[in-house]
């Protein structure tokens, strides 16, 4: 089994040359991607947690739950009753007060906990945007947002979940990449994030993107099990999840066979940004790891195995990846790969502190769009939304990610 699961581990090759402009991917870089990588291999999908000092119950199925009671010698009904306390917003274990409180005790005795994490801080937006700042158990700090949108006739709430504290991959545009990387999150910690946008809005989830800190492909198992507890138990249509990814050699293919093995319908975004190799390894350090025809490929690769095409997401820098010239090399280049049915969700970038680049005029972004559409690339241009909270696309951060809070930092932040 462990042998199997060494085989798995995706190739990352360090880059010869360090990055060509800022952010350079060095050896730590690399270092952290295969921690991320490892980790993700040990990570239990059913909610153990690694230095959580006990059973976590929160991202366990009912039937899960069920064998959990049985085991400690409870009647399997008892398992359903925890599971409804945890869907009844229970944070502690104490809070699930449909079972006796001499389990209870017993519980917390034991070291099990629920999982749900502590509010530490929310930063709203003017326009209705939300920001929460999350404590872990061991400290750490993770940003989820809720984004609301009422449209005529329906209302819809949509969670940025993040996938790990920080990320290794440096992306030189993004505010996660340039706040290094501490560990990969649990498929309970994700879980949470839904579960606390859902409690703090007071409204039902109908969307949830995994485009907060982190890269999900680093830790795909722990994504895949907390999309499949989004779907089947809090009840979030598939079709309604999106998993973005910058890339990670060798996992996509992974991915998309567990998808298939699950019939989970979820949509896997596929953060390309330029339309050369050149282009791209010069924001993306990580591409020098991963050549972009090996990416289309894996892409094409994902429509065959699970019947859903991957869509694209592109971050418009401007005068770096944005000229109506380069709209239509990626139409060539989807096109020859097969992908030019695929959907590009165009991305102006969103100011971050310490990144040298400009978003581009609203008739730069536009051309760029048409460009695409004329060329018959299915293009929609993302409204952003929460950039006066910092909860724009890539504007998640928080300067104490690579260590757990201690009471200083604690100060520092309140
Ligand atoms: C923050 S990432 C998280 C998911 C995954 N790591 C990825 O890169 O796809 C989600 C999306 O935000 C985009 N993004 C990052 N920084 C951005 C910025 N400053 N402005 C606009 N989009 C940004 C990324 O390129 C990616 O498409
Ligand atoms: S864009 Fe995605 S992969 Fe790149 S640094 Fe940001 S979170 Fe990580």
């Amino acid at each position: 089994m462990a042998a199997a699961a060494q085989e798995e581990l995706p190739k990352i090759a360090i880059p010869r040359q360090p990055g060509v402009t800022e952010g350079p991917w060095d050896r730590a870089d690399v270092v952290a991607v295969k921690e991320a990588l490892r980790d993700s291999q040990q990570a239990s999908t059913s909610g153990r947690t690694a230095g959580a000092g006990g059973q976590v119950l929160l991202g366990k199925t009912l039937e899960e739950l069920q064998e959990f009671a049985k085991a400690q010698g409870q009647p399997a009904y008892r398992g359903k009753q925890l599971y409804d306390g945890l869907m009844h917003g229970a944070h502690s274990v104490e809070d699930i007060t449909n079972v006796p409180s001499s389990w209870r005790q017993e519980l917390v005795r034991q070291g099990v906990t629920t999982g749900r994490s502590k509010l530490f801080k929310e930063v709203r937006a003017a326009d209705g945007t939300r920001k929460f700042l999350l404590q872990l158990h061991d400290g750490y700090l993770v940003e989820t947002v809720g984004i609301p949108l009422d449209d005529a006739d329906k209302h819809r709430l949509t969670v940025c979940v993040s996938s790990q504290v920080g990320c290794p991959m440096r992306c030189t545009f993004c505010a996660t990449g340039k706040g290094g990387f501490a560990r990969n999150l649990r498929p309970h910690e994700i879980v949470d994030q839904v579960l606390t946008v859902q409690e703090h809005f007071g409204t039902r989830v109908s969307n949830v993107v995994y485009m907060g800190q982190g890269e999900p492909c680093l830790t795909w198992r722990a994504v895949l099990a907390s999309a499949q507890f989004i779907n089947a138990d809090i009840g979030i249509g598939a079709r309604h999840i999106t998993v973005s990814t910058v890339g990670v050699p060798n996992s996509m293919a992974m991915l998309a066979e567990a998808l298939k093995e699950r019939s989970l319908q979820i949509t896997l975004a596929v953060s390309i940004h330029a339309p050369s190799q050149e282009i791209r390894e010069k924001i993306v350090p990580s591409a020098k790891a991963y050549p972009f025809e090996a990416l289309l490929e894996d892409c094409s690769n994902f429509y065959r195995i699970t019947g859903r095409r991957v869509t694209f997401e592109y971050t418009l820098l401007a005068g770096f990846n944005d000229s109506p010239a380069q709209a239509e090399e990626l139409a060539r280049v989807l096109t020859r790969h097969g992908l030019r049915g695929s959907h590009v969700n165009l991305i102006p970038w969103n100011a971050v502190q310490d990144a040298q680049f400009k978003r581009p005029s609203r008739a730069a972004g536009r051309a760029f769009c048409d460009a695409l559409e004329k060329a018959g690339i299915p293009v929609s241009m993302r409204v952003t939304r929460g950039t006066d909270a910092a909860a724009a696309c890539g504007q998640l951060r928080n300067e104490f990610q690579r260590m757990p809070l201690d009471g200083s930092l604690r100060q520092q932040l309140a």
